[in-house]
Parts: C-alpha cells; structure tokens; sequence
C-alpha cells in the first residue's frame, strides 16, 4: 500500500494483547470468567498472583457514568489496583516519576465485563479513566492504604493538561 501505516501484531494467537511499552511497575493480570450454568465467576485478585507485595487494606467502587472521566489522579503513597466489574473503561497512565526507566511513557489499558483484568499502578503514575459504550462503568479500586479523608494521598491534573503528553478530554 503506497500510504497508510501497517497494524502491527496486537494479540497473540491465545487473544493475550500485546502491551507495548508497559510502564515500570504496573502490572496487568488478565482474568478469565468461569462459566456456570447459572452465571460467571470472576476473581479479581490473588496475593499469590504476585502483582505486588503489599497488603489490601481498602476497597472501593467508583461508577462512572457512561462517557465519564476521572483524572488525572496521582498518589505519593498509595498503590491502585484497578478492576472494571460492569461496563468498559480505557486506563490511561502516564510515568511521571523521573527516576523511572519508563519516565515520560503514555499507556492505556482497556478492560470491562468483557474483559476482566486488574491493572495496578504504583504511586507517581498519573492515571486517569474513561468510561466506555453504553451503560455505567463500575470500577473496583483495591488500594494497600486506606483513605485518610483529612489528609488525602491525591494529586490531580487537568484532563488537558500540558504536563501529560495526552489529553483525556
Ligand atoms: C477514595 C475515597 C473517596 N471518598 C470521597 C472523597 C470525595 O468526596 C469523593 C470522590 O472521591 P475522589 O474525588 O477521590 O474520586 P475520583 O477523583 O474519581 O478518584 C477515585 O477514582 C479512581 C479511578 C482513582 O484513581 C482513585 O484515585 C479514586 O480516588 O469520595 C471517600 O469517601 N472514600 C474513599 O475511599
């Protein structure tokens, strides 16, 4: 073809994606639903997955409505562990921590119902999250430190702002 770009490879033939420059310390652990015969079951995280070795000392929900966006979020502290329930969401990180070999790296990461998976981000990785197609997204957040609502472990950014390499809005 005289213009255009060629895709690349984008999944391997068991339909694993290929993640192109994943961002140092994140993690992604795709999960498959077992099918009953009344339902799925799907489990959302493991210690002995070895993500990471901190503990869950919280979880929470954050449903989005459709179109919905959240972000950017940093933590200075708090590691994230992102598992979309219902619905579909794109994650979207970007390395902001100077001493990390991946420093400056944009990386997204779709996941849903569809396709569960959990995402970890360490903190000093700016994420931010859009909630894909038609209905809510419902987001479980299993951090290893719980909130302090007097002193927040939170640091945001606009959607567009011109720190980050990509816009979310
Ligand atoms: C995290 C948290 C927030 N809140 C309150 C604080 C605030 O008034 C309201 C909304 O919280 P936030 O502003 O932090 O929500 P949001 O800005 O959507 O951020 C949340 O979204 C996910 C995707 C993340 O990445 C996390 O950083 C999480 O904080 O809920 C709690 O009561 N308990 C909690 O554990």
């Amino acid at each position: 073809m005289a213009t255009g770009t060629p895709d690349g490879q984008t999944v391997t033939p068991d339909w694993l994606t290929i993640d192109v420059s994943a961002i140092e310390g994140v993690r992604v652990k795709e999960i498959r639903p077992v099918a009953t015969s009344n339902g799925y079951l799907t489990e959302i995280f493991r210690q002995e997955w070895d993500l990471d070795q901190l503990p869950v000392a919280q979880v929470f929900q954050r449903t989005m409505y459709p179109g919905a966006m959240t972000g950017w979020h940093a933590h200075a502290a708090t590691l994230d562990r992102l598992f979309c329930c219902a619905g579909s969401v794109r994650i979207s990180l970007f390395d902001g921590r100077k001493a990390s070999p991946s420093f400056g790296t944009v990386w997204h990461k779709i996941v849903g119902a569809m396709r569960p998976a959990i995402v970890t981000i360490p903190p000093g990785v700016w994420h931010g999250v859009v909630a894909l197609g038609p209905e809510p997204a419902l987001l479980l957040n299993l951090v290893d430190k719980a909130y302090a609502y007097d002193a927040p472990d939170h640091w945001r950014l606009p959607p567009d702002t011109e720190q980050i390499p990509y816009r979310l809005a």
